[in-house]
């Protein structure tokens, strides 16, 4: 008999935000770009990737508009309570996913701000990972010349071959996610993604590079890109 089970991949969206560094009078996520909210453009690209069973979507406790977009009913998409950090988030989540998910099943986390990420491009990451021993993210060279300095003064010049810009989704089993971001909160380390937690761990995590216009929304100057962005990727 054979008793393993295939990996199922199921999607996290941390999109409980208050989005400070944007500075609008509502969270970015729920900003209109192109005429529909950001977070709307987001869920509907995760949608369209098949190999995704669910969307678990953090929120804010506080969140109020939620409600006024066309997808809250979706049978693809559950929601749950975000925390205080990006994190908090992304591990409540991962809480309520272990209620019915397996340890061993992939989970791709992806910002409810980066609302330019292609199907293709999640299905890349898919495909070169899922048979990876710890998982791994998409990620993008740099195009600059890199500095390392100290106020304002050139300490060196990085070897920018070796840095490389982290995007999400970021694809990893459940069980050693939710771990490695347990431990991380534990010893008060905080984790800006998914990927430094499994670092933490002395994992290796890999990288799968992906499209320069996979941007996250943080700024106001952001938007007119995303916009773009959008528009250049309905004519390919
Ligand atoms: N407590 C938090 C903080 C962030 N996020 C989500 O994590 C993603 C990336 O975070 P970031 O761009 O830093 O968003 P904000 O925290 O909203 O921005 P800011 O730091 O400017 O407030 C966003 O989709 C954001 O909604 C979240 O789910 N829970
Ligand atoms: C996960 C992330 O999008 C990778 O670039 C990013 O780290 C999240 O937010 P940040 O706080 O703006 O770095």
């Amino acid at each position: 008999m054979n008793n393993s089970v295939t990996p199922k991949f199921w999607g996290i969206v941390p999109a409980a935000g208050a989005g400070k560094r944007m500075g609008a009078s509502i969270p970015k996520q729920y900003l209109s770009i192109r005429g529909k909210p950001v977070l709307a453009h987001t869920l509907e690209r995760l949608l369209a990737v098949i190999e995704i069973e669910q969307l678990i979507v953090a929120l804010s406790p506080e969140d109020e508009y939620w409600e006024t977009l066309a997808l809250t009913a979706h049978p693809r998409i559950r929601r749950v309570n975000g925390g205080k950090e990006r994190a908090d988030s992304v591990l409540s989540a991962l809480q309520y996913l272990s209620g019915f998910a397996t340890a061993d099943d992939w989970v791709l986390v992806h910002d409810a701000a980066r609302l330019c990420i292609t199907v293709s491009d999640v299905r890349r990451l898919i495909e070169q990972m899922r048979h990876h021993p710890v998982g791994g993210i998409l990620a993008a060279p740099s195009s600059d010349t890199l500095k390392e300095v100290s106020g304002s003064d050139i300490l060196a010049t990085a070897d920018r071959s070796r840095i490389w810009r982290a995007q999400t989704p970021q694809m990893f089993r459940l069980h050693a996610l939710k771990n490695a971001l347990e431990q991380a909160a534990c010893s008060g380390m905080a984790v800006t993604d998914e990927a430094s937690a499994l670092e933490l761990q002395g994992l290796q995590p890999a990288i799968v590079e992906g499209r320069a216009d996979n941007i996250k929304i943080t700024r106001p100057e952001d938007l007119a890109l995303a916009a773009f962005y959008l528009e250049q990727q309905c004519s390919e």
